[in-house]
């Protein structure tokens, strides 16, 4: 791999620093990030537990699932950003050739949940995107600032607001400011974490839309990672759906959201009202638990909450299968979808 931050940086031919937008009806096949038995590990207890998925140049890839599946610390491998006492193996890849520290924030940008978490406090937002600017272009102090004011209109900031603090913006708007500060200089993959939690419904579509817009705009391929289907089905080309650190289920958002093929899949989106669901629904709720992590099972992790558990499922575990465009772990998944 290595997953980790330690890696050498072998020198990458210089990047466009403009690129064409993204045409998303011909998206290109070819793997931007390539992801291959992704393992994260706290103190010998695996919490991801062989990963691997593609992440297309110019698509947007949502990885879901519920709470604990996964999800961030798989992203977070991707950023070098794990926790000290965690440890990663597996392959990731980027254009072919292994990440390295310095790709992170460069080739590979995050847009993470807290806003502020990502501004500094005490400069103002347009001050901030233009050091990015200097300090990764080169620019000089007046092209910088011009250019970061540009990035903040494409975004919706005007300039009177590109001099605010970030605590004098809404939620909204510096979330606004940091899509703007990830994407100016043009990195090839965005890693968006839960990047509207904080915000109200409304505004989180909005700001959602934007991130996928400047994404077109500039090129670059996005990893969403959201708990909410009802966003990675607005929003994502293709869904990776999580459970006990594993792939469930991945393929086009179309099969795995309308036509799934993994029981934990179809019992997430039961979960779930739908336009046609009446008020006041009691909808279905998957019974027990996830296994927590190091709680060792003989066969597939779902099986003590899976309708369609058998002998089989309870004593071996299933292997990801490629089936219908997409990869499902499922013994049963050869089934008629249900
Ligand atoms: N620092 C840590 N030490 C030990 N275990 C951890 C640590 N951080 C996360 N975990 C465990 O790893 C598992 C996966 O965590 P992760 O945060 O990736 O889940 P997630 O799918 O992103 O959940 P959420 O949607 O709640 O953020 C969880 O069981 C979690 O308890």
């Amino acid at each position: 791999m290595p997953a980790d931050s330690r890696s050498p940086a072998p020198s990458h031919p210089p990047r466009a620093q403009t690129r064409h937008p993204v045409d998303r009806e011909t998206l290109p096949s070819e793997a931007l990030l390539s992801v291959s038995g992704l393992r994260v590990r706290f103190g010998g207890v695996d919490v991801v537990r062989g990963v691997s998925f593609d992440v297309r140049t110019g698509e947007v890839l949502a990885l879901t699932g519920e709470s604990g599946a996964g999800k961030s610390l798989t992203a977070r491998a991707l950023l070098g950003m794990l926790p000290r006492e965690a440890t990663a193996d597996g392959t990731v890849l980027l254009h072919g050739t292994p990440v390295t520290p310095a790709d992170r924030g460069r080739r590979i940008a995050i847009v993470p949940q807290d806003a502020l978490s990502a501004l500094s406090p005490v400069h103002p937002v347009g001050d901030q995107i233009a050091l990015a600017l200097r300090s990764v272009q080169g620019l000089t102090r007046k092209d910088a600032r011009s250019r970061a004011q540009q990035a903040l209109a494409e975004v919706g900031i005007t300039a009177a607001a590109s001099r605010a603090h970030p605590h004098e913006l809404s939620g909204g708007m510096r979330q606004r400011a940091v899509i703007a500060l990830a994407t100016v200089n043009t990195p090839d993959l965005l890693i968006a974490d839960e990047p509207t939690t904080s915000l109200d419904p409304t505004t989180q579509d909005a700001v959602l839309t934007l991130l996928r817009e400047r994404c077109t705009a500039t090129g670059a391929s996005l990893l969403l990672v959201t708990h909410a289907l009802d966003t990675a089905r607005s929003h994502a080309d293709h869904v990776a759906v999580m459970y006990a650190g594993t792939i469930a289920e991945y393929g086009p958002t179309d099969h795995v959201l309308n036509r799934p093929l993994s029981p934990y899949t179809t019992a997430l989106l039961a979960s779930l009202p739908t336009a046609d669901t009446p008020p006041r629904t009691r909808l279905p709720t998957l019974p027990g638990k996830p296994p927590t992590p190091g709680e060792t099972t003989a066969g597939c992790a779902f099986a003590p909450r899976c309708p369609r558990a058998t002998d089989l499922c309870r004593t071996q575990h299933p292997e990801p299968r490629a089936l219908d465009q997409r990869i499902v772990t499922c013994h049963h998944a050869a089934l008629e979808p249900r």
